[in-house]
């Protein structure tokens, strides 16, 4: 369910830079995900840490603040995108600082920096999702031309990827993680964006045929009753097994997860 009721006052741009900094630490710590960097290692990256996807958690608070600021000093158009632009490319480098220069949370960034705005403009998470799809769907004018795996990826295959992704509203963490989350927990959460996303971490990795693997092997252990029963575990075993053996990463499920998580955490203030 999508709660659209008005909070008493949405918290401060300070403070939904923490949450969602606190968020995406604990998306980080949460153990086991299959593909993605947990307490167990890297999982299928082999350039991640635990220890460095904490320190790129805490470089973006500052950036997601001041999405939120931006988004309380101006009217949502094409002069606030500019701006939430240029923090955004600005966050990036932060990221990449903290990190010696990996993509540990481009998309994270992405995500929780236009719902931090919608957040602090309207006060609720349907508010948000919509103010960032409204933010989303209008060109930055300051971007350049991007070889990033994700461009690659939607000229190769047409998947929109994460900006498509935001343009409709972010529904992998709104709709399916979200709900999944409060009801069944983070495991759960994590495999039902799996289940369904068209990841183009997956996609730039592993083709079609890698990503048509990590959805069915997420949706056999939801169809077991859940990574908590014990034929959904030994389901999540071998998804697991599958990811490391192939270098499958999940990674626009890890951002979807640490999104819900940020959500939940501030309707769970009012
Ligand atoms: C619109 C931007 C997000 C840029 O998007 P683009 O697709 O061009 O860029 P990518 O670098 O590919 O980053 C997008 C990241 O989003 C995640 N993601 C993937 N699929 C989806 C999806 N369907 N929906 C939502 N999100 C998705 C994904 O993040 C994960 O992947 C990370 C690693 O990816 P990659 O770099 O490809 O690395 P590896 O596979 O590990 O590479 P090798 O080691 O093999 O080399 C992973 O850890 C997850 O985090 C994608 O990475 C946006 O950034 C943009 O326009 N920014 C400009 C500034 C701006 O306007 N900001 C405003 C708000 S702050
Ligand atoms: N835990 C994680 N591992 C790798 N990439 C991620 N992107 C977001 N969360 C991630």
């Amino acid at each position: 369910m999508l709660i659209d009721t008005v909070t008493a006052a949405p918290p401060t741009p300070a403070r939904l830079g923490r949450l969602a900094a606190r968020a995406l630490r604990e998306e980080a710590r949460h153990t086991p995900k299959p593909g993605l960097v947990d307490r167990r290692g890297g999982g299928a990256h082999r350039d991640m840490t635990l220890p460095m996807l904490l320190a790129s958690a805490d470089a973006l608070a500052a950036p997601i603040a001041a999405c939120a600021a931006a988004a309380l000093s101006m009217p949502p158009g094409r002069d606030l995108r500019a701006v939430i632009g240029g923090i955004g490319r600005d966050g990036e480098q932060r990221m990449l600082a903290a990190t010696g220069g990996v993509n540990t949370h481009r998309g994270a960034l992405w995500a929780l920096g236009l719902l931090a705005a919608g957040l602090a403009a309207t006060g609720t998470v349907a508010g948000a999702a919509r103010f960032a799809a409204a933010l989303a769907a209008l060109d930055d004018p300051a971007a350049g031309p991007s070889g990033s795996h994700g461009t690659g990826v939607r000229l190769r295959y047409g998947a929109p990827g994460a900006m498509g992704e935001a343009r409709r509203g972010f529904p992998h963490a709104v709709r399916v993680a979200l709900p999944v989350l409060r009801r069944s927990g983070r495991t759960d959460a994590l495999l039902a964006s799996m289940s369904r996303l068209e990841d183009t971490c997956l996609l730039h990795r592993a083709g079609p045929a890698g990503l048509r693997a990590v959805r069915a092997g997420a949706a056999a252990v939801l169809r077991a009753g859940g990574s908590g029963t014990a034929a959904g575990a030994a389901a999540f075993d071998r998804l697991d097994r599958l990811c490391r053996r192939h270098r499958l990463s999940p990674g626009g499920s890890g951002d979807a997860l640490a999104a819900a998580i940020f959500l939940d955490a501030v309707e769970g203030l009012t």
